[in-house]
């Protein structure tokens, strides 16, 4: 979790419900970048050494294959520029994923990544981490294509969420991290984050 007062300050009028869309769409760029920060803090570099006006300076280069940052559609893509402003040089892949307001099951409608995903770190990016079941089914997705460090970046955490990710990725091997802005108190009845910030879709792009 990012301990930090500017992630707090931010988070907190995300959450206001008197707060409207363009500030809700810029606050969350802006708590994705401070995230990416943290969340970016194991991101593959090599060693190289420039030459300064004064003299040679040992210093870093990320590695390729670059990264690939994953948005799921749409929540995911209100925090796409955010996370590119610090690593440009990413790759970006797509996954359309929505959860069954009944259910409370997640599809996929979309999906656009490489086949081959091996030797990547992937970052995957959705503001609300609340049953688990959408980041879940994500994550199994990128690794059944070989990726093999994967960080996911959500705004808002539930402990039934967390639980439900350790519980279905526990087979796995690859290393899967989870950095958010805060851990909420639990999920009401129909699958909602509390006291958390609502449908975070719908507040960054209007209700469909
Ligand atoms: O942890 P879960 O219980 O699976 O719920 C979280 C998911 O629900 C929301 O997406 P939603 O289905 O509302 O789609 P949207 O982003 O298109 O609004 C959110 O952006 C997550 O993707
Ligand atoms: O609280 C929640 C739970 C799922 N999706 C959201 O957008 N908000
Ligand atoms: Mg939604």
């Amino acid at each position: 979790m990012a301990d930090h007062p500017l992630v707090a300050h931010k988070l907190t009028t995300l959450r206001d419900e008197t707060t409207d869309s363009p500030t809700f769409r810029r606050l969350a760029d802006e708590l994705v970048t401070l995230l990416a920060y943290e969340a970016t803090r194991d991101v593959r570099v090599a060693d190289v050494t420039v030459t300064t006006p004064v003299g040679p300076a040992e210093g870093v280069r990320l590695t390729r294959p670059q990264p690939l940052v994953v948005p799921i559609l749409r929540a995911g893509l209100g925090m796409l520029d955010g996370m590119t402003r610090l690593l440009p040089t990413a790759e970006v892949g797509f996954l359309g994923m929505v959860r069954d307001e009944g259910t409370l099951k997640a599809t996929t409608y979309a999906t656009r990544l490489p086949d081959d995903l091996s030797g990547r770190q992937c970052y995957v990016l959705d503001p609300m981490l609340a049953t688990g079941g959408t980041l879940a089914a994500a994550v199994h997705l990128l690794l059944d294509r070989g990726a093999d460090d994967v960080t996911a970046i959500c705004l808002l955490a539930a402990p039934e969420g967390i639980a439900h990710m350790e519980e279905s990725l526990k087979d796995r091997t690859v290393p899967v991290r989870i950095v958010t802005a805060a851990i909420d108190s639990h999920l009401n009845e129909s699958g909602f984050i509390v006291p958390g910030l609502g449908d975070a879709g719908d507040r960054l792009y209007g209700v469909v």
